[in-house]
């Protein structure tokens, strides 16, 4: 985002820490979109010192909190702030009035402490990026959702950036209805992002192989459970299955964050919702026992070996194991 910005002619703050920091100081970043690549300067610094036009946070959903804090001189009261995480979003249930206590999401309550909810930017962004040494390789266009959470948004604010934004080659959607569309993105990260950082899978081979796929679209559907009594309509295990096999042989952010032994961003995409449906009075059984799962296992992702026991267990009442 930092390259596509700067590149476009915005005036872009980076925020870094350690050797990342030096390398964008030393040499700027640099994205390599399926060959097109684009090489910027944004202003590298290791916390944002005044207040911004908008701020992007483009962390793990685990690390928000302590960036907004580190950052809190970059966000002033009209500041946008745009969270680009996967999961559910600690804004959820925002009001004019303030933020709602989501489990998991704010634990010490920072951001809730930090930001207003007219100025922040529900996102939902596909893009499939991973970093090669210091070069981010991409491989679609950047295309984003953005909405305001609650009424009263500052609109001419909003449309200067979509225009900053497009000039920079990003797509973006201005939707009144980003709870909606983080629920879609939701449904697929959680029915698809743990249960691959457990068994290794692609997308693909999750989409192909009849245990997954069955695991998969029964996770869905725990949710899509949850979400219909918050009087959302989520697309079918159809959809999750197509987009599942049209990805081809991705790796999840989650399974690449397992294979390379960072945490998972299990707190917004598992522990939330799993939460807030137990609050609402429903429950996501398979959810709970795939947490635990993942929980105990000492090395992710599994083995093929050590594969079936752990399916197996997923499912005491039938002998899924064996698919
Ligand atoms: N990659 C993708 O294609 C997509 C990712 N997403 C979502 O976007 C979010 C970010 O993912 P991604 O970019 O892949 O994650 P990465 O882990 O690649 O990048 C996060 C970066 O944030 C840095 N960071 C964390 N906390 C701070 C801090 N306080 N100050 C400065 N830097 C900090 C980390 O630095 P350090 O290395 O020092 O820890 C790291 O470089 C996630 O929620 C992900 O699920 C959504 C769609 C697509
Ligand atoms: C590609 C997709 C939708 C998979 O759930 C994703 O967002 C991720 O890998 O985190």
């Amino acid at each position: 985002m930092a390259a596509l910005l700067s590149h476009a002619g915005a005036h872009v703050h980076l925020v870094a820490r350690g050797v990342r920091l030096s390398e964008v100081r030393e040499k700027g970043v640099t994205l390599d979109d399926r060959g097109n690549v684009i090489h910027a300067r944004p202003e590298a610094c290791d916390a944002l010192t005044r207040p911004m036009d908008a701020v992007f946070l483009c962390v793990k959903s685990q690390s928000l909190a302590a960036a907004v804090r580190a950052n809190a001189a970059g966000i002033g009261p009209d500041t946008l702030v745009i969270p680009m995480v996967n999961g559910m979003p600690f804004w959820f249930f925002a009001t004019p009035e303030g933020m709602d206590d989501i489990p998991y999401l704010d634990p010490q309550g920072d951001l809730a402490e930090r930001l207003f909810p007219h100025q922040i930017l529900g996102a939902v962004l596909l893009m499939t990026v991973r970093m090669e040494g210091n070069r981010a390789l991409s491989s679609n266009t950047p295309t984003l959702s953005i909405g305001p959470i609650i009424e009263g948004a500052d609109r001419p604010r909003i449309a200067a950036l979509i225009e900053v934004l497009e000039a920079g080659g990003v797509r973006v959607d201005l939707t009144e209805d980003i709870h909606q569309k983080v629920l879609v993105k939701l449904l697929a990260n959680l029915a698809t992002n743990p249960l691959t950082a457990l068994s290794g899978a692609t997308l693909e081979e999750v989409g192909q192989r009849p245990v997954l796929r069955e695991i998969a679209t029964r996770l869905a559907t725990e949710f899509r459970d949850w979400a219909t009594m918050q009087g959302f309509t989520l697309p079918d295990n159809d959809w999750l299955v197509d987009l599942m096999i049209d990805a081809g042989p991705f790796p999840t952010s989650m399974l690449q964050d397992a294979r390379a032994g960072r945490a998972l961003e299990l707190d917004a995409i598992c522990r939330a919702p799993l939460a807030l449906s137990r609050r609402d009075g429903t429950d996501m059984p398979l959810l709970a026992r795939l947490i635990a799962e993942l929980e105990t296992q000492s090395a992710l992702p599994l083995s093929e070996t050590a594969l079936p026991a752990v399916l197996g267990r997923l499912f005491p009442d039938t002998a899924f194991s064996k698919g």
